[in-house]
């Protein structure tokens, strides 16, 4: 049985800057199953891309670890309306990735089903009611019932104990349906997180973020069993543009566990040049324009300026800041680190906010759930190359 989109990231990297050909014959059910976008349906259609945290200190580390400058959101820069931007960077389509991920994984499950009588399973636990939270919570799940991954959610109250966090963790570990546990995050601050996610069964973190996995993935020598799925997005998007890592200068803003600190160290797996730019960086513009490729997750809206980049580079948007709107039915929109009319004149190729990185982490999602089934049922014997 073919990998899923896991064996993507593998046949892109035998072979950098190639198309990933066995998307291709696709493209006609795709064109049919895809709506167009707004801007498409506006008759703007731009082209599309489808070629294709340890104390590292020690124990003296000063207090001003916990305490960065604040990083609020930026002003926002001058109004585009009316304005041509002259943009010609590509877009890369993440919603039309994810959806060539999500058809893969189908026929996988599909072929489980017959192999063995059996589908992944996947366990979401939902601590609190954070809106931003739940609706993360829903892609997921709508994701999993659109490939044919069985979902179950645990949801806690926000005051709940962290041994009660820790009870729905274990459950969920000794079911055999259930293939991939995610935790989401941010869990309430009374919380300890690392005690929380270390209790995930190594064979389930399809998160990726058990200690030993994050471990591993910084080893050269070593294969981690998951990778966490926002970096893996982030290397899905610049493989299937046909961009080839290896030797490339990669500035990579922000160094969280969820995105920044594993992708900085897969694009390294990949023989990428990484700069990580941080909250105590001094000379952030200075770095990005000296990148090959910007890829930023800070959670800072219009951090990332045009005049932040070098002419052709490669901006990967990770950030889902909301913003008030009030022409928008909810009041707000979500909108990205990087300000994006201003980019897209400088960019060769940039992705989107909403519709880039965040369908792809989904997908991403589903693909490692699909990985970890099919390990338990013999299916494969070790993870994907990553
Ligand atoms: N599209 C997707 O699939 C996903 C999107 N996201 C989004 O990505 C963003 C980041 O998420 P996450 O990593 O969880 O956030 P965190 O708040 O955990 O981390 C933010 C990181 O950015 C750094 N940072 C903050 N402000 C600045 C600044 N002004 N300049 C440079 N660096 C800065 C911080 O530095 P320091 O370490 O010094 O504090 C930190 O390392 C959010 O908008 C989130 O919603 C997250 C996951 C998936
Ligand atoms: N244990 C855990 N794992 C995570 O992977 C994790 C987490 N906790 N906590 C929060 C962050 C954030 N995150 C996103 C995933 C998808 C979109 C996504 O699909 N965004 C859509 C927008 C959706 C909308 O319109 O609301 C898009 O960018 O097109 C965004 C953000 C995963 N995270």
């Amino acid at each position: 049985m073919g990998g899923a989109a896991v064996a993507l990231l593998a046949a892109a990297r035998r072979r950098p800057a190639t198309p990933l050909s066995f998307f291709l014959p696709r493209a006609g059910l795709h064109e049919a199953a895809t709506p167009a976008t707004e801007e498409e349906k506006g008759g703007t259609r731009r082209r599309r891309s489808r070629s294709s945290s340890s104390r590292l200190l020690g124990p003296d580390i000063p207090d001003a670890w916990d305490q960065p400058p604040s990083s609020v959101a930026r002003p926002p820069p001058p109004s585009g309306a009316g304005v041509d931007y002259g943009s010609t960077a590509t877009i890369i389509d993440g919603k039309s990735v994810a959806e060539d991920i999500r058809f893969q994984i189908t026929e996988e499950v599909r072929q489980m089903k017959n192999a063995v009588g059996h589908v992944p399973g996947l366990a979401v636990v939902l601590v609190g009611n954070r809106r931003d939270s739940q609706s993360y919570v829903r892609y997921k799940i709508k994701g999993c019932e659109e490939v044919g991954i069985k979902s179950l959610l645990a949801e806690l109250p926000g005051n709940c104990t962290e041994d009660e966090v820790v009870d729905s963790v274990s459950r969920f570990n000794e079911d055999p349906s259930i293939h991939g546990i995610l935790v989401q995050l941010p869990l309430p601050q009374h919380m300890d997180e690392e005690r929380i996610l270390s209790a995930i069964s190594l064979g389930k973190d399809v998160d990726g973020f058990h200690p030993l996995n994050v471990g591993n993935l910084a080893l050269r020598s070593r294969k981690p069993l998951f990778v966490p799925c926002a970096a893996k997005a982030c290397l899905e998007l610049l493989l299937q543009s046909g961009i080839d890592l290896m030797g490339k200068h990669v500035a990579m803003i922000g160094r969280s566990k969820v995105v920044g600190l594993p992708t900085s160290l897969l694009l390294q797996r990949h023989h990428a040049t990484v700069s990580i730019i941080h909250a105590f960086t001094t000379n952030p513009e200075e770095i990005t324009r000296q990148s090959d490729i910007v890829i930023s997750a800070a959670g800072v809206a219009n951090l990332v300026r045009g005049s932040w980049l070098k002419e052709g580079a490669v901006v990967i948007d990770v950030g889902t800041n909301p913003i008030e709107d009030p022409t928008s039915d909810y009041g707000y929109r979500l909108t990205g680190d990087v300000c994006f009319e201003e980019a897209a004149r400088v960019a060769s190729a940039i992705t989107p906010v909403p519709g880039g990185v965040g369908p792809v982490t989904i997908a991403m999602l589903l693909a490692n759930t699909l990985d970890s089934a099919k390990l338990a049922y013999g299916l494969a014997t070790e993870p994907h190359e990553l």
